[in-house]
């Protein structure tokens, strides 16, 4: 029996993800160290897993690397691989907005040519241009994407609301919804028709334990 591989993403989803693993029985006695090791391995059920950053996961499960993946939608709509999404595991929840100074919200009624930075240009893109037809100017940043509005980079911003303090410690709104993000599985095309049976096993269990 081969080793089926598990991609976790780091960071905030990390624990939940971790303690899913193990309330579904996917257990390792080095889960718990501070160890800097990458990758752990059940031997009796012959599965390793790992953690990775949320925008390689997409990357490891595409490959094949990782037959499955624990990764956000937004990783998932901004990296557009080749992968079959097959669970929602509800945690990680939070919404991708167009966000900016209040005052900036009639820009968004005309195809006004404005600016608009962000960490997920695709989403970005996929929204002004698909789903608005408006022809903004993407700015693509890395972190504090809040900052861009504040100091003239950007008119608005593409990013993630979860309590709203960000944006309201900033004098920021929401102005748009673009859609709500949670926690995802994600198989390997390959994976999930070679290893049907179990991949469908720790699915079940994971939906279990949710
Ligand atoms: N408040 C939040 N801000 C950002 N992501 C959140 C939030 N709440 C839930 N998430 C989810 O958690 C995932 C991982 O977020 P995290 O901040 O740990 O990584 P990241 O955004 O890739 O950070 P970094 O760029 O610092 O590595 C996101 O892709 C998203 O799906
Ligand atoms: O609505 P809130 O609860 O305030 O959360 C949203 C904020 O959290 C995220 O940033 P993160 O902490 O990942 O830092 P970053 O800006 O450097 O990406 C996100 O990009 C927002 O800035």
């Amino acid at each position: 029996m081969r080793y089926l591989t598990i991609a976790l993403t780091k960071g905030r989803l990390a624990k939940k993800a971790l303690a899913l693993l193990e309330a579904s029985g996917i257990t390792c006695d080095e889960m718990h160290t501070d160890s800097r090791k990458l990758i752990f391995v059940n031997e009796e059920l012959k599965i390793k897993f790992f953690l990775a950053k949320a925008t390689d996961v997409p990357t490891y499960v595409e490959y094949g690397a990782a037959d499955i993946g624990v990764v956000g939608k937004d990783t998932i709509l901004e990296e557009r691989k080749n992968l079959y999404e097959v669970l929602d595991l509800g945690f990680g929840k939070c919404s991708m907005v167009v966000a900016g100074p209040p005052e900036m919200g009639a820009l968004l009624t005309h195809n006004n040519a404005i600016r608009v930075a962000t960490k997920y240009p695709n989403i970005a893109k996929d929204h002004f241009y698909n789903k608005k037809n408006q022809k903004v100017e993407i700015i693509k940043l890395n972190g504090s994407i809040e900052l861009a509005p504040l100091v003239g980079l950007s008119e608005v911003i593409v990013d993630i609301v979860e309590t709203g303090s960000t944006l309201r410690e900033n004098g920021l709104v929401v102005l748009e919804q673009i859609c709500p993000i949670s926690a995802r599985v994600v198989v390997n095309r390959v994976s999930l028709k070679m290893e049907q049976e179990r991949i469908h096993r720790i699915i079940e269990g994971m939906k279990e334990n949710l």
